[in-house]
């Protein structure tokens, strides 16, 4: 088909509310219903078949139930990672050679559906295998999720507009090439929008991927997988293979054809992942493209014409919406003693108050359990370490993995404001609480600057303008998403762009034309009508 269409022009995907008695909610309650008892193979998705891995087997359990198995996935071998690339390649000729609209169908089909029939599937399988709330798994596995499919059409678009200028008598063209090779996507527990873009962001492009879910969302991932392909999605262009990664590792990344990582994940993985395709730089047919969203230290400053109630929400819901296992949570708050005083004991009462539970029997909690065994040790560890800490006062917070990986909303108080509470990634709801001197707010704000070695998200609290523009200006490095008089989580594709700096990652702003680019290769085309044919210039006489 030679014309150039307009494509769907995107809006945000509406937030359904699940308050009790709504349709959406008897409806999500009976998948989660369903999908509790299922227990069924979580396989790996190669050239469009489905078949468990050959490696060790993992069970995949509800984390505020950890005796409830949902399902059962396997550890992929080397042998499997082969067999995916080799999967993807012979896909490749065919998937590229389509044109953008018949690709664009697909992922458009696939928001549609998900808007649709299959929300209550996501949104419980994500409820389940990763233990969110109804509302926290509705603005990630459903609307953040279709937000992306649906803007990046858009946004590829955008991208093939761009032109280069043409003189008389000459045709310049910009063709947007996919990546020669595969494209591996690498993708987190924490949100299933995520773990959906990363696969079908590249292959938007006209690029053939492996995906590798985390184990811990491989429940989620199990769907969406199977939502792509009820959107007609052909074999082998996206290959799902399943575990922890380790031959992902050895096989892929030594691959000749591996032409981009799309990562988000922890910063130590995608270091690893970084030094491993510098050792093996000698061996690629070209330069692979290194996309990488990490880890976050997040921060609130607030000054001392904060409004309170804005500052206790903003740090009630940013740090523990989610269990604070977003990279974007605040899990570092700087506080002026005259506005702490106003708020402290109301903010501890509060979070004291934040039901902690089964996140997917009982529709009404505010937070699950945390993901896993090693999160809970890693949570535990810090608590006690604050506990038997002489200048960190535990103001709230309490952990038990009798049931679930519980960690109850912990605020720790502390003068030091080098200490590790202020520095250290947790992924967990722990925030560290520094509360300066009102006088002492530049001295803060130089000294909160860098401590950590991220640069993802903060947010400044602050009624004052001047001060409201001193934290932007002075903080102008210390985020890729920067928020005023809000927390610091909870972007929205298309209105803020998400990703950090410094250790945080690349900062390619995944749902952007951003990240589009990384996943093209540029060809210039010039075409001279009327060529010259004599090779003298005039200055040649
Ligand atoms: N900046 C962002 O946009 C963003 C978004 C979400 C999460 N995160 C970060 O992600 C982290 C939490 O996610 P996580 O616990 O899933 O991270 P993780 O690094 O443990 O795992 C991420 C993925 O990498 C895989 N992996 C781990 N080791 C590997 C290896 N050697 N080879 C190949 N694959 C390997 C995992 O199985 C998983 O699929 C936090 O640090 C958080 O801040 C960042
Ligand atoms: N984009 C999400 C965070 C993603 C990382 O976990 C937010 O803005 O809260």
């Amino acid at each position: 088909m030679d014309a150039i269409s307009n494509v769907p022009v995107p809006a945000n995907e509406r937030v359904y509310g699940y308050a009790p008695g709504s349709a959406e909610r008897s409806a999500l309650e009976d998948r989660v219903k369903e999908l509790a008892g299922a227990s069924i193979d979580l396989t790996m998705t190669i050239g469009g078949e489905q078949r468990l891995g050959g490696g060790v087997p993992i069970d995949v359990v509800q984390p505020h139930n950890h005796a409830s198995v949902l399902g059962r996935t396997n550890d992929a071998t080397a042998q499997d990672v082969r067999d995916a690339i080799s999967a993807a390649r012979q896909a490749a000729p065919a998937w590229r050679a389509l044109s953008f609209d018949e690709r664009a169908a697909v992922f458009l089909k696939a928001a549609d559906l998900l808007a649709g029939p299959w929300r209550a599937t996501l949104n419980a399988a994500t409820m389940l295998g990763q233990s969110k709330s109804a509302y926290q798994a509705e603005i990630d596995s459903a609307c953040e999720l279709i937000d992306f499919l649906r803007f990046n059409v858009a946004y590829a678009r955008q991208l093939y507009a761009e032109q280069p200028a043409s003189s008389p008598g000459v045709w310049n063209r910009m063709e947007y090439r996919p990546l020669e090779g595969f494209v591996l996507a690498i993708t987190p527990f924490n949100f299933s929008a995520i773990a959906g873009n990363l696969p079908t962001s590249a292959a938007l492009m006209g690029n053939v991927v492996i995906w590798k879910p985390s184990p811990t969302q491989q429940f989620a991932a199990h769907f969406t997988m199977r939502l792509l392909e009820a959107a007609g999605l052909p074999p082998g262009v996206i290959n799902m293979v399943t575990g922890n990664g380790q031959a992902i590792s050895e096989v892929a990344l030594a691959h000749p054809e591996l032409a981009g990582i799309h990562f988000t994940g922890s910063t130590a993985t995608f270091q690893h992942l970084w030094r491993t395709v510098g050792e093996n730089i000698a061996s690629y047919r070209g330069y692979p493209r290194i996309v990488g969203e990490t880890g976050g230290k997040d921060f609130v400053v607030a000054h001392p014409s904060a409004d309170p109630g804005v500052l206790t929400t903003a740090l009630i819901r940013g740090a523990f919406e989610y269990q604070g296992q977003k990279c974007s949570a605040a899990s570092r708050a700087y506080v002026p003693r005259s506005v702490w005083n106003r708020m402290r004991d109301d903010f501890v009462a509060t979070t004291e108050s934040l039901t902690v539970g089964d996140v997917s029997g009982d529709l009404s909690t505010f937070m699950g359990a945390v993901i896993d065994d090693r999160a809970f040790a890693k949570h535990k560890a810090a608590i006690d370490r604050a506990r038997a800490a002489s200048n960190i006062d535990v103001l709230t917070g309490s952990y038990d993995d009798s049931v679930g990986y519980f960690v109850k909303p912990t605020i720790l108080e502390c003068a030091d404001p080098a200490d590790e509470i202020f520095v250290k990634e947790y992924f967990g709801p722990i925030l560290g609480v520094h509360v300066y001197e009102d006088r002492d707010f530049d001295q803060v704000l130089d000294q909160m600057e860098g401590i950590a070695p991220y640069a993802l998200t903060g947010s400044i609290i602050a009624q004052d303008r001047y001060a409201i523009a001193a934290a932007s200006e002075r903080l102008r490095f210390a985020a890729g998403n920067f928020y005023v008089n809000d927390k610091p989580t909870g972007a929205v594709v298309g209105q803020q762009p998400f990703g950090g700096a410094r250790a945080s990652g690349t900062n390619d702003k995944a749902g952007s034309i951003f990240n589009l680019i990384r996943w093209v290769n540029a060809r210039t085309i010039k075409e001279t009508f009327v060529p010259p044919t004599d090779h003298r210039y005039p200055h040649m006489g």
